[in-house]
């Protein structure tokens, strides 16, 4: 009660908003075991749950703000910044940001057109290459709702994935987005040599390809193929297969000649640049040839630098076989970025990474299913199950996850999915991964927007299917918490995705600096989006790999009361929230679970 009047009394705008308290109740988290953990409002020693309405005298609120859009036009490519202070923003780098919240316009458009409901919660990653490298190309994925460009260090020069990097970087400044950057390693895997600047090469059934380990002439002999491990001739055995990209073309060792490894193709297909090898004896996956390997090359080191100096926002790391390496990673991106905030992904796509999945998963920042190798490594039977696990193991430990590879293959030639691709997409949809990943088919394919369009468009129709006719089974949470304040924090985040179901509110928001509160309302899953409020353009772009995460910039107190009331104000004066509209707001600073109603008077 206490809190409510106050709260109409001590607020900024209080003078501008009537709050009519309908209902009110106070209930206790706190402990004396941990005096930090009790954050309360200042008329309170306990946590609280408030529920109040808003009047907005429309008036008023009107004079009082005004919005400003960057460009001449506030049309879909221009930023959007919305301002309390009257301010007009040229150009994102000469506005206040002090007094404005940072959002791009396709999600205001979304927003204002869809209701928050049918905003997409499912994340979408598109690896750029030739086909995508272009400015406009960029622009293009983005308004496409792309969420993160990913580079693969398999590819390209360094020159190349800097430019890459500066134009996502560019959009991001100029139009407002928020696209994360991700570079993934190379790794130390076997692979084919990038045949001397041809883009494939056919092999036709029952021609002898030799395979060598020797630097090439050039130009490259005929039918010869280059492998980058040293040791592959050693290691191979006569009678072994030879799979090239987990079976795209399969060959059968018949000879060796010192550095010369001769095979038969037994099953014919193209091979392209740089292709991964695996060989296969007596039905099982040869280990032993690159476990030696180190999980992080020299060349990966240098590339991690690299990333690192550019502030990726994740790095990727191909071929993870242990925990080990994900901490020595991440103690030693801490000892060199500005900021330690460059975030790790393990990829798992390795016989090693499944049997230490658990604590991979618990190391790292987030998990790839990156069913491309995992299917050469594994029987192509096993990857559904492994990545059902996977998926529901991230979500348990609250670690984002993506799924990847060949979710529509054939949209590298064809304008329109199979069938079955969309049945894939739809499944890791249903199963709530965080994300979804085109690899080739943004890479280099001949339709990467369209391919992007169907992850889009599937994602919404499947996501809005299984909420409306809610069939989505209550997923069991285990705790995570480490400490008891962030015990705290879970149960806050766990309660309001509770309530924000039970109520059918419009939105979640959360006031987050680290975003941690942000990613365990993401795990939750809840019905509603989840507005996530952050002070830097970094966190912004991170949380963006998470589901049902609206990230925004926005400066914020620590006093909730103002922060809510501004915020209600930029988005409502920008009309990306209704009056009406119900939400719960919770906050990283103040442990607080409110539940606000906007009611235009
Ligand atoms: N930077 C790049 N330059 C040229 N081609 C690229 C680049 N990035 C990706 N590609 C192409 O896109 C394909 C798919 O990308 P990806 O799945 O990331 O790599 P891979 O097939 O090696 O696992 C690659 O095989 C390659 O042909
Ligand atoms: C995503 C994957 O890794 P890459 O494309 O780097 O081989 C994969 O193997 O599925
Ligand atoms: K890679
Ligand atoms: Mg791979």
């Amino acid at each position: 009660m206490r809190f409510n009047t106050s709260y109409s009394r001590r607020s900024p705008i209080s003078s501008y908003f009537q709050a009519t308290m309908s209902q009110s109740l106070n209930f206790s988290i706190s402990s004396s075991r941990s005096p930090n953990s009790t954050i309360t409002s200042q008329s309170h020693s306990k946590p609280y749950v408030s529920t109040f309405n808003f009047r907005f005298p429309a008036k008023l609120l009107r004079k009082s703000i005004s919005a400003s859009c960057s460009g001449p036009d506030s049309s879909s490519s221009s930023p959007v910044l919305l301002s309390d202070n009257g301010g007009a923003a040229a150009v994102a780098s000469e506005y206040n940001w002090s007094s404005s919240i940072e959002v791009d316009a396709v999600t205001e458009a979304e927003l204002k057109e869809n209701g928050f409901r049918s905003t997409r919660r499912t994340k979408l990653i598109c690896t750029i290459g030739p086909a995508t490298c272009g400015f406009e190309q960029l622009e293009a994925l983005a308004v496409g709702g792309m969420n993160v460009a990913r580079i693969n260090m398999c590819h390209g020069t360094r020159d190349w994935h800097r430019m890459v990097i500066e134009r996502v970087r560019r959009l991001n400044e100029e139009k407002g987005y928020a696209v994360a950057v991700m570079m993934d390693t190379e790794g130390s895997e076997i692979h084919m040599g990038d045949l001397g600047g041809a883009p494939s090469a056919k092999a036709e059934d029952g021609e002898i390809w030799t395979f060598s380990v020797r630097a090439l002439d050039s130009p490259r002999p005929e039918r010869t193929i280059n492998v980058n491990y040293d040791g592959f001739a050693e290691d191979v055995k006569v009678g072994d297969e030879l799979l090239v990209d987990g079976g795209m073309v399969r060959f059968e060792v018949i000879e060796k000649i010192g550095p010369d490894v001769k095979c038969q193709c037994t099953d014919p297909g193209l091979l392209l640049p740089r292709a991964n090898l695996t060989f296969w004896r007596d039905g099982s996956l040869v280990r032993e040839s690159n476990a030696m390997l180190p999980t992080i090359s020299s060349k990966d080191w240098l590339d991690i630098d690299f990333g690192i100096t550019e502030n990726v926002d994740f790095i990727a790391i191909s071929f993870v076989k242990s925990a080990e390496v994900i901490n020595h990673l991440k103690s030693y991106i801490k000892a060199r970025s500005r900021d330690g905030d460059v975030a790790v992904i393990a990829k798992i796509e390795s016989i090693d990474s499944l049997q230490n999945l658990e604590e991979i998963i618990q190391a790292s920042d987030g998990v790839m299913v990156a069913r491309g190798d995992l299917g050469a490594q594994i029987p192509l039977e096993q990857v559904p199950s492994a990545q059902q696990k996977i998926v529901q193991l991230c979500r348990e430990l609250n670690k984002p996850v993506i799924v990847a590879s060949q979710l529509l293959e054939s949209m590298i030639e064809y304008p329109t999915p199979t069938r079955a691709e969309v049945a894939d997409v739809s499944e890791a949809v249903r199963q709530r991964a965080d994300a979804l990943m085109l690899s080739s088919e943004s890479a280099m394919g001949q339709f990467p927007e369209k391919a992007l369009t169907v992850l889009r468009s599937v994602s919404l129709r499947i996501e809005r299917w299984w909420r409306e006719e809610k069939r989505y089974e209550a997923m069991e949470l285990p705790v995570i918490a480490s400490s008891f304040v962030d015990g705290i924090s879970e149960e806050i985040c766990n309660s309001a995705a509770e309530m924000a179901n039970n109520l059918e509110v419009d939105a979640l928001f959360v006031y987050t600096k680290a975003g941690h509160m942000a990613s365990l309302l993401s795990r939750c899953r809840p019905d509603c989006p989840i507005f996530a409020f952050t002070t830097t353009t970094s966190v912004r772009r991170r949380l963006n790999l998470q589901w049902g995460l609206i990230p925004f910039r926005l400066n914020f107190s620590d006093d909730m009361e103002s922060n809510l009331n501004r915020t209600f104000s930029l988005l409502k004066s920008r009309g990306m929230i209704k009056s009406g509209d119900l939400v719960i707001a919770v906050s990283d600073m103040l442990q607080s679970i409110q539940v606000v109603s906007g009611a235009l008077s």
